[in-house]
């Protein structure tokens, strides 16, 4: 690290990341004052974790000054983490490394993948380090279980994850304990061994130190990358990297951020959010931020009931937050003071039971009887939701407008879809975040052309607010290169 009389300028160690789809912008000069050196460079590669202003600038500004620590210092220095690519054969060979990924993908009833993305996205980095000679401890959740639950089980993962991978991947019964410890020792150079869902233990979400610890004895380093998860600080995503040295980050995760970090701290105008989905709770508060951010937002699938029932509209057995109507009602409030475009679908497709041949029709929003559920977006709003699409130049999608895996109530979220890629088409930023709303755009067959496809949703989002993710965060530093100053 710098020290305080170092009188330099400090850049980035060159990073080796292979697959950057940066996009990313410089930061503002006028926001946080950098080195040119270090201004040419993508924002993300710099601060490794945060994102757009107010908030990244003063994490910038903090940052450096703790890293100077005294008077005099004349350089800046860099906040990237330490990468995967990094470590080479001389770091990796024979070492164990505790690798997380988010391998949270979605499964049908018979449980078969219906979208491997996370899957594929997790590979880069397991390669290097079985090319390079490591052991790979892999772990990830799937869902979100409450203790031990058969059908959570990583067991499906195996055959896609050994394809794709190319050699027979080790499935553990459990993520720690003897019988894992025995599977450790067990496994070659270049092996690879999945530990079991690390949410059977429900110490993993309260990153409880002694659990974290345990999964932390399997390894000797460890790499995050875990995307979609690094806004949790879990004790598989946080909680390890007390433990293990160093604790790096993953191709994936500096993919993400390198993309995302650029995109949304100075997105091309208008700048729309679109929301949905299911997660009502932990998305509704984003949405207090976006409304700093965004010029239109969007909302859909499971989240805009609330906001009828708080507007006191009936919503039948649709899905609510009762807990959540006081803040549906101020963030109403908020987007018209803030002159957000904030728009809500004028109709909804309802049915009588949450199931694919349910009996549905369309309604205005006003109009759910009772006994009926909302589960999708109706005809008139996609009609609006594209007009209003139409003005745009940066979009972010999260959540999809409806239950798409019913194919009854995925006209909605197919419509969005293609509105998206048709925007891409003609040059608008198109970024969409989220196991189910990827699996979506994949199911259209449209992926390849929109601009970012990140294995994020929640994790997006709260970069997108300028929140910090924990689990990047937590991560080691790369060390500062010192450079000459001309001065
Ligand atoms: N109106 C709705 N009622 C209940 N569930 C919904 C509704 N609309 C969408 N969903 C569900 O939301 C889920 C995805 O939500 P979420 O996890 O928040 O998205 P993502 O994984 O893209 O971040 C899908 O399984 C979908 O069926
Ligand atoms: O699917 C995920 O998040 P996302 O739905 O916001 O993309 C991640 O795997 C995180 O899962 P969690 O929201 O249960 O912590």
């Amino acid at each position: 690290m710098a020290s305080a009389a170092a009188p330099t300028t400090f850049s980035l160690l060159h990073s080796t990341t292979p697959a950057s789809s940066s996009s990313a912008t410089s930061a503002s000069p006028s926001r946080v004052q950098l080195s040119s050196s270090l201004r040419s460079r993508p924002l993300a590669r710099r601060l490794g974790f945060a994102a757009a202003d107010p908030l990244l600038a003063a994490n910038v500004a903090a940052r450096v000054a703790a890293v100077r620590g005294g008077k005099g210092a004349r350089g800046v220095v860099s906040m990237a983490k330490k990468s995967v690519g990094e470590l080479s054969a001389a770091d990796l060979k024979g070492k164990k490394v505790f690798v997380r990924a988010d391998l949270n993908v979605p499964l049908d009833d018979n449980q078969n993948i219906t979208d491997d993305t996370r899957i594929r996205a997790a590979i880069p980095t397991i390669k290097h380090l079985i090319q390079n000679g490591a052991k790979v401890i892999l772990s990830s959740h799937l869902g979100r279980p409450k203790g031990v639950t058969p059908k959570y089980s990583l067991a499906p993962l195996v055959p896609r994850l050994s394809e794709l991978i190319g050699i027979q991947v080790v499935k553990a019964e459990d993520s720690i304990g003897p019988e894992v410890e025995k599977l450790v020792a067990s496994l070659p150079d270049g092996g690879v061994l999945l530990l079991e869902n690390v949410r059977f233990y429900k110490e993993e979400e309260k990153n409880d130190p002694e659990h974290a610890k345990k999964l932390a004895s399997l390894a000797d380093l460890f790499v995050n990358d875990a995307f979609g998860t690094a806004h949790r600080a879990h004790a598989s995503t946080e909680g390890v990297t007390k433990y293990l040295k160093p604790s790096v980050a993953g191709f994936l995760l500096q993919k993400e951020l390198d993309y995302l970090v650029g995109a949304v701290s100075s997105p091309k105008r208008p700048f729309a959010a679109i929301v949905g989905g299911s997660k009502v709770s932990s998305k509704i508060g984003v949405i207090e931020s976006l409304l700093e951010k965004v010029d239109i937002l969007l909302l859909g699938g499971g989240m805009i009931f609330t906001f009828y029932k708080a507007q006191g509209l009936s919503v039948g057995s649709s899905l609510v937050e009762e807990d959540k109507l006081d803040l549906a009602t101020s963030l109403l409030a908020k987007a018209k003071e803030k002159g957000v475009s904030l728009l809500l679908p004028s109709d909804v497709v309802i049915a009588d039971k949450f199931a694919p041949d349910a009996n549905s029709k369309v309604v205005p929003a006003s109009a759910i009887p009772d006994g009926w559920m909302g589960l999708d977006i109706g005809p008139d709003s996609v009609k609006s939701f594209s007009e209003a699409l139409d003005t745009t130049q940066t979009i972010i999608w999260n959540g999809p407008m409806g239950v798409f895996e019913f194919d009854k109530f995925a006209v909605g979220t197919e419509a969005i879809a293609k509105k998206l890629a048709d925007l891409s088409g003609k040059g608008v930023t198109t970024i969409i975040g989220g196991g189910d709303s990827v699996a979506a755009v994949e199911k259209v067959g449209v992926a390849s052309v929109m601009s970012h496809i990140s294995t994020g949703g929640g994790a997006s989002l709260e970069l997108l607010e300028g929140k910090e993710l924990p689990g990047v965060l937590a991560l080691d530093e790369a060390v500062p290169v010192a450079v000459r100053s001309k001065l």
